[in-house]
């Protein structure tokens, strides 16, 4: 057990994301796809568009035609091409979608023509362009690079990777967990605690957290603060990639969560992070397995999964992006002088702006609730006052876009 003094944030979460592998990978339909990382790069097998293209609804004629009047001989509609080849002063109607017809290389708007039977004429001085044209193989070609292993299945790489004309890919399998609590104040049921209990939460708002990234959350709990009970629970979590334990982080007589990881198995890698709030973070390992040890205060238990938690997450999952990005943004309000932790203070996004709220004890889920952003206030930091440029993390998608 180290007793040396609090890790940096950067430089925990650097020794902990650097000893994690991606899980094993799997080959899904796509319509099973949507939230895991990608195991292979995702090459196209057709060209989109196939052909060139009408952006728009109107008329098709030959490059250099601009003017007219020309002479309607056809039409093209989106999946029923026109079969013949344009001469000049020959134009085709054509709908948004639809092939253009050889030797065609410009289009009227539809607005902009005027169309008496067979006959068709710009309108207000309007001419035809090769603007409204979509050229083949502009998005991408046959034999691309789509997208790079690593990244995140949404909907919309999900789309492009279908009309690239593939139903599967391979993706990495997502992390078992289990999650538990601990504490002889806890209720499991939160209609019915003694004056001397409060319900436990923590555990049901990490699982909600840690749920896209998880193929199975155990949640065990609330344990006693006792050895045999601890002992006894983590028997039940053989099988899982990763432990989270709430609560008994600290220097407590009560807290005994790290003896009993200890006596389980556990190594400790490192305790303590110098973060306001959530110092008492602690990692741990068993063979394969991590430990996540996470302070018990709502808001201190949120932070670090925040921080240690989803990271930890994304990169067993397989993801090239792991840790939340920061952004920069005004202040409103008042940033105190930096301490010896780095704060994340629980802040509101208001018209642009980062604004703290006034609330910052680390047990106060009324105020995380309200939060949408952990502004930064780095150790020893001056004092900031509106307007000054402070780094935030935001709290939606775990910090990741
Ligand atoms: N003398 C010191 N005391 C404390 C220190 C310290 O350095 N020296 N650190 C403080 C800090 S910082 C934190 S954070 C807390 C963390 O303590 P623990 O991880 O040991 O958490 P507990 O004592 O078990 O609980 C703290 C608080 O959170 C509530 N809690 C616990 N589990 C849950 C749960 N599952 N759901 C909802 N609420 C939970 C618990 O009732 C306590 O109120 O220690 C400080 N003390
Ligand atoms: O770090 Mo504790 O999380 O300050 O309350």
């Amino acid at each position: 057990m180290t007793t040396s003094p609090a890790l940096d944030l950067a430089e925990a979460q650097k020794r902990l994301l650097g000893r994690i592998s991606p899980l094993g990978s799997e080959r899904l339909p796509l319509s099973d796809a949507l939230g895991r990382y990608l195991a292979e790069p995702v090459m196209a097998v057709r060209t989109q568009p196939p052909a060139d293209l009408s952006a728009m609804d109107g008329y098709a004629m030959r490059a250099g035609d601009f003017v007219g009047p020309w002479n309607v001989v056809g039409e093209s509609a989106a999946g029923h091409p026109y079969l013949g080849e344009l001469a000049m002063g020959e134009t085709i109607r054509i709908s948004t979608g639809a092939l253009l017809p050889r030797k065609a290389g410009a289009i009227l708007l539809q607005e902009d023509a005027d169309r008496r039977g067979d006959t068709l004429s710009t309108l207000n001085g309007e001419v035809a362009t090769a603007r409204h044209i979509r050229r083949a193989g502009f998005d991408f070609e046959d034999g691309d690079t789509l997208l790079s292993n690593g990244h995140l299945l949404n909907a919309q790489r999900i789309a492009l990777i279908m009309a690239g004309g593939l139903s599967q890919v391979a993706v990495h399998h997502l992390p078992k967990i289990a999650i538990m609590e601990t504490g002889d104040e806890l209720s499991a049921d939160p209609g019915n605690c003694t004056k001397h209990q409060i319900p436990a939460s923590n555990g049901t708002m990490i699982a909600a957290l840690a749920r896209p990234l998880t193929s199975q959350i155990d949640l065990i709990g609330p344990v006693a603060d006792d050895p045999a009970a601890l002992s006894e629970a983590l028997g039940k979590v053989e099988d899982v990639d990763i432990l989270v334990t709430c609560g008994g982080a600290s220097v407590g007589d009560h807290d005994l969560v790290r003896p009993a990881l200890e006596a389980w198995g556990a190594k400790i890698d490192f305790w303590r992070v110098a973060i306001k709030p959530g110092k008492p973070i602690m990692v741990a390992r068993r063979g394969r397995q991590l430990i996540l040890g996470l302070p018990g205060n709502p808001v201190s238990g949120y932070v670090t999964a925040f921080l240690f938690l989803l990271p930890v997450l994304r990169a067993m999952a397989g993801a090239k992006q792991c840790l939340p990005q920061s952004v920069m943004m005004p202040l409103r309000g008042k940033m105190p002088v930096g301490g010896q932790r780095l704060e994340l203070q629980r802040g509101r996004l208001v018209n642009g702006h980062a604004e703290p709220l006034h609330q910052q004890d680390s047990s106060a889920l009324a105020a995380l609730s309200q939060s949408d952003l952990l502004i930064l206030g780095p150790r020893h930091g001056p004092a900031r006052t509106s307007g000054a440029m402070v780094e935030c993390y935001q709290l939606q998608n775990g910090g990741i876009a």
